[in-house]
Formats: C-alpha cells, structure tokens, sequence
C-alpha cells in the first residue's frame, strides 16, 4: 500500500451567503490523488463548496485545511463570458500565466505546449477561432485544455460535462483518467450518476450537509439518496442561521 496522505481537510465546515448558511457542518477529508465526485440534490451546496475551497467565499465557521498552493478550477459554464472577443490560442495560453506571468510574452516552448494541449484535445485548426464562434462541447474543450497547461496539483470541476455531447464527454473523462493516473486529485461536481459509477471510485453525497463520503457503490444507496433527497426538500430558504453548537 503507498501512503495515504490527506489533500484536503474539511473541519466543521460551514459556508454561505450573507451569513445564511449554504452547507454546514461538514467535517471530512479527501485523499490525495482522490478522483472524488460531488454529487447531491438541486441547490445541496455543492458549487458553494467548491467555491470555498478555491478561496471565492470564507467561511462561515470551521476550515479547510491543506489546499494546494495551485488550483486548477472549472466552474459552470454559466459563469463563464463567451462573448469577450478572444480566440481559442489565447484562451488556452491563459493557462501558463503563472509561468510567464499576465503580460508576460509567450516564447516558442510555451507556444509548443499550447499548440501540444490543443492538439491532445482534438482543437487543432481552430486556434484562431472566436470562442463565442464555438459549440458547447468545443469551448469545453477549450476549457479543459487550459487546465492541462495550469498543471495544476489539485483540479476541481463544477458540472464540467453540462451540455457536451457524449463523445466530448468520452474525450475529456478520459483526460480526467490521465490526469489522475499523473498523481492529480479532482473534485467533479456531476449529476449524472452512470458517469459517476463508472469513473469516480469515491464520492461526497452532499445535501446542504455531509450525508455520506467514501467509496461510489456504498455512497450512492438507495438510503443514502433517499436521505439527500429529504433534507433537500425540507431545506427552507427563509429559516433562521443555524444554531446546532459549532
Ligand atoms: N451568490 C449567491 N448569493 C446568495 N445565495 C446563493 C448564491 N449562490 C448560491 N446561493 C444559494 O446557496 C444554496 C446552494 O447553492 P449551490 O449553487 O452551491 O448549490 P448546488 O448544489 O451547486 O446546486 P445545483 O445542482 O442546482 O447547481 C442555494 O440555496 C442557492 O440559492
């Protein structure tokens, strides 16, 4: 058995909007080179967790401890501006700012990586394209391929297969797949419970609060959905902060 070490350490949780608390309580960890999904029922908390763990929102109460240093973060795709007048080679280059820094000027092995990402997710001969000129599963793509270059520790996805077609989906889960065989950990938001079966070996079953966490057959059971779906019903939006003890 190699080493477990913990990549992220969730220590009574809670985190929100305006001190209403979106997701509380949630104390857990998550493994090093983990390829865990997150999954729960409409309005659970899962991209407010997501949000918390890349520094967006603070925290209510408790912690999150032992984030990378780099973070690679995809969030929904609604939340992202297609119409800013950009191609696809600057949106992917995007990805090595770190490296060459926000105005730095890209030299000729960094434009060979960009070239190589585009290429390893089937975009070449669109590189000068406008992304607003894109299909959903090709700006996905694009989006993907700037995470590749990010090369990042730690990669977190919000819904990253939302209106992509099946063979993108096929393409970038098996880009997740090498990512994690790198040694990557990722944290995929996900609705669709086959992929989830099929792809992700751990999964975090949230519903406003941790339901269950651990390997996929066990978490996604009959009870423990049932259990989301229940407390996701009865959730009130209008109901006072929380006062179960910290
Ligand atoms: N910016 C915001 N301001 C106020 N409340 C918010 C904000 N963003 C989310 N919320 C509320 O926080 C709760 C959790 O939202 P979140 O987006 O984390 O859920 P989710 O599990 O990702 O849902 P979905 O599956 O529908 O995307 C919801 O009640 C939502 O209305």
């Amino acid at each position: 058995m190699g080493r477990v070490v913990t990549a992220l350490r969730f220590e009574n949780l809670t985190l929100g909007y305006d001190r209403h608390p979106a997701i509380h309580h949630l104390t857990t960890r998550v493994e090093e080179g983990a390829m865990t999904a997150i999954v729960g029922p409409n309005g659970a908390g899962k991209s407010t967790l997501l949000k918390g763990i890349v520094g967006e929102l603070r925290p209510i109460t408790g912690r999150i401890e032992g984030v990378a240093e780099r973070i690679a973060y995809l969030p929904q795709i609604s939340e992202i501006d297609r119409s800013f007048p950009v191609d696809v080679e600057s949106v992917v280059a995007m990805g090595l700012w770190r490296e060459v820094g926000a105005f730095g000027r890209i030299g000729a092995a960094a434009r060979a990586r960009v070239a190589d990402a585009i290429a390893a997710v089937g975009l070449e001969g669109l590189e000068r394209r406008p992304i607003g000129a894109l299909s959903g599963g090709q700006m996905q793509r694009v989006l993907f391929c700037r995470l590749m270059l990010q090369n990042a520790p730690l990669i977190l996805l919000d819904e990253p297969f939302a209106a992509v077609d099946r063979r993108t989906m096929d393409d970038l889960l098996a880009l997740l797949a090498q990512w994690n065989r790198e040694g990557r950990t990722i944290l995929a938001v996900l609705h669709s419970f086959d992929e989830v079966r099929r792809h992700f070996p751990t999964t975090m079953l949230i519903a406003r609060e941790l339901i269950a966490h651990g390997d996929t057959a066990s978490v996604l059971s009959t009870e423990n959905l049932s259990r989301a779906r229940a407390i996701g019903e009865a959730f009130d939006e209008a109901a006072p902060v929380c006062r179960r003890a910290a």
